[in-house]
């Protein structure tokens, strides 16, 4: 099978040939550069309109000097290029430019005489990735220009596990490089000038495994502002900015306990980035993919293999039916090319082993990595402490793919807000465990154990309900937990809430909103069925919580983040 493949939806004009016999794909790009400023919609649907028609001319030529390779049943195609189907970037991406293309795309699948296949360019981005590793259900990071999330197959859908609060990743970079008076695009230039820098604090941003760049933003050009040295800006911007990327892609792993990654996106060319990435899979034996710089930028080549396993499974569209959508998010497509596929959380709840017993997730005596830190299930007599009854033992483990400064901050600032909001809780109500002792300068805490297994582990009603009253409670004192995910709460004689290292103080709607939305993202994740869950919290929340947290919810999860 051969299909043409057609992006334009920002700044690359590109077509490509995959053919599926070979496994190879033949790309031609031609890339809009603003003489001044950022990319302008109106001018690079203009260059789409005269480079689209260009590239895909070119990319026939080649298919009509390769349409009798061996083996091939040119006859069957209804062209003398070979070609079966045309895919093309339907969204999301600026409005002109997916409408010229798409014109394009339609006119192009009319004269070939074959089906018209919608692509979804951020699952291309990540469907490109899991392509060429050959892994079955990765946890996937896309850190493109517009868009910036984490991405997991589950239930029929790559359910969006965590993603950027405000601006994508690529676009952050650029908007300080034009502040800074550098061209379009700026991610490259940061990467260069990064080479020479030394660290210096920049905010750092990360709620369960959402992340927010403004902050960073503002910070990074007030300090070019006050005359800061530019390479110590870009390189401590990478530090911080791929160091969220890096530890919410962890987060992701760790909640879904899947040991695949992928990357995907033109931010993901940075070699910093990839570097951390690959530290932080090495350090938990994860596997890791990074693509091609080809594919990994925007390209036709992706979508072009997307769009061949959509056209397999006769995933077509109607030409009337083939309208453009700016705002296509990844959760709804429908993804019918892996109906039969596994989640990609695995490893939760209880096993079955050979012999036909079940155990359940429980962690008597166990060592765990969690996404931050190494819990020690220890019994006091035997490790010589004279701690009253079995206890937990948690260190926050330096993270090597981190810049060491910034880590020793994060280490010690969370150790502290841990031991300090888990009391804080136990006293407004909510069941956590006792904090027995804090050493901040080995970032360690030892907890009273509690609860038989994770709520990952055992998914129910119940205890949702009630992780739904004790964020209210919480959210009523004044504090938020910061990563209530399935992962967090311990369950057994009571439901407890653990890990409040993200938390802090706040009386924001948005921010008790927040916490709501990351648990909720944690059970469409991981649950089989997770709408009834889904209502639980939100009814015991509204037991004890205001309303209008509960209305901001809805905003949250309506807003679309592409900006
Ligand atoms: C919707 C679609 O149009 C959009 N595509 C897009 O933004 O192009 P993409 O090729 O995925 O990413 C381009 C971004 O990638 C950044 N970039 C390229 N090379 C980089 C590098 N070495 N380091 C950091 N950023 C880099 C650029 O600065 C730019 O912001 C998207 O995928 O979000
Ligand atoms: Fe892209």
């Amino acid at each position: 099978m051969r299909v043409l493949g057609i992006e334009g939806t920002a700044w690359a004009a590109s077509a490509a040939l995959y053919d599926d016999a070979e496994d190879t794909v033949f790309i031609e790009s031609d890339p809009y550069q603003p003489d001044s400023g950022g990319i302008h919609p109106r001018e690079a649907a203009e260059h789409m309109g005269e480079a689209i028609p260009q590239v895909i001319q070119r990319v026939l030529n080649h298919a009509a000097e390769t349409a009798d390779g061996e083996g091939r049943a040119v006859d069957a195609a209804p062209n003398e290029y070979g070609i079966d189907a045309v895919a093309f970037s339907r969204g999301p991406g600026l409005g002109p430019c997916l409408r010229t293309v798409g014109t394009a795309a339609r006119a192009a699948a009319q004269s070939l005489g074959v089906p018209l296949v919608g692509v979804n360019h951020m699952v291309a981005h990540l469907e490109i990735g899991r392509h060429q590793s050959g892994f079955d259900s990765p946890v996937c990071l896309n850190a493109s220009g517009a868009n910036a999330h984490l991405l997991g197959f589950h239930n029929g859908r790559y359910r969006v596990l965590g993603e950027t609060m405000d601006t994508g990743v690529g676009n952050a970079l650029d908007k300080f490089t034009r502040h800074i008076g550098w061209s379009h695009p700026g991610g490259p230039k940061v990467e260069e000038a990064a080479d020479d820098g030394e660290f210096i604090d920049l905010p750092y941003v990360v709620k369960g495994m959402d992340f927010s760049f403004s902050g960073i933003m503002s910070a990074a050009k007030q300090a070019a502002d006050d005359g800061e040295a530019i390479e110590d800006i870009c390189f401590s911007l990478q530090e911080h900015v791929f160091g969220m990327l890096t530890e919410v892609a962890e987060r992701a792993l760790s909640l879904t306990a899947t040991d695949e990654l992928v990357l995907g996106g033109g931010v993901g060319q940075n070699e910093r980035l990839q570097e951390m990435l690959r530290t932080m899979c090495a350090e938990r034996g994860a596997d890791f993919h990074v693509p091609e710089p080809r594919f990994l930028r925007d390209n036709a080549g992706m979508i072009a293999v997307l769009g061949a396993k959509q056209f397999a499974v006769g995933d077509t569209l109607a030409i009337e039916a083939s309208t453009v959508d700016p705002n296509f998010r990844p959760d709804q497509v429908p993804v019918t090319w892996r109906v039969d596929e596994q989640s990609v959380a695995r490893g939760l709840g209880a096993t079955t082993a050979s012999d036909g017993t079940t155990t359940t997730a429980s962690d008597e005596t166990t060592t765990q990595r969690g996404a931050e830190a190494v819990v020690d299930v220890l019994d006091p007599a035997e490790a010589g402490l004279s701690l009253p009854a079995r206890c937990v033992r948690k260190r926050r483990v330096p993270k090597a793919y981190r810049h060491p400064l910034l880590d020793e901050t994060l280490r010690a600032e969370r150790t502290t807000a841990e031991a300090r909001l888990t009391s804080q809780a136990r006293r407004a109500g909510v069941p956590t465990p006792l904090v027995w002792d804090v050493d901040p300068e080995e970032s360690t805490i030892w907890f009273q154990h509690v609860g038989t297994s994770d709520l990952a582990a055992d998914l129910t009603i119940e205890p949702v309900r009630a992780v739904g009253q004790s964020l209210a409670t919480i959210h009523e004192a004044g504090f938020v937990h910061g990563d209530p995910t399935t992962r967090n709460v311990r369950i057994g004689d009571r439901t407890w809430l653990i890990d409040f290292g993200l938390g802090f103080y706040t009386g924001h709607v948005e921010d008790h909103a927040m916490d709501l939305h990351v648990f909720r993202q944690s059970l469409e994740a991981t649950a089989d069925d997770p709408a009834p869950l889904c209502e639980a919290v939100m009814a015991g929340y509204s037991e004890v919580g205001r309303s209008e947290v509960v209305d901001r919810l809805a905003t949250i999860e309506d807003r679309g983040r592409y900006q």
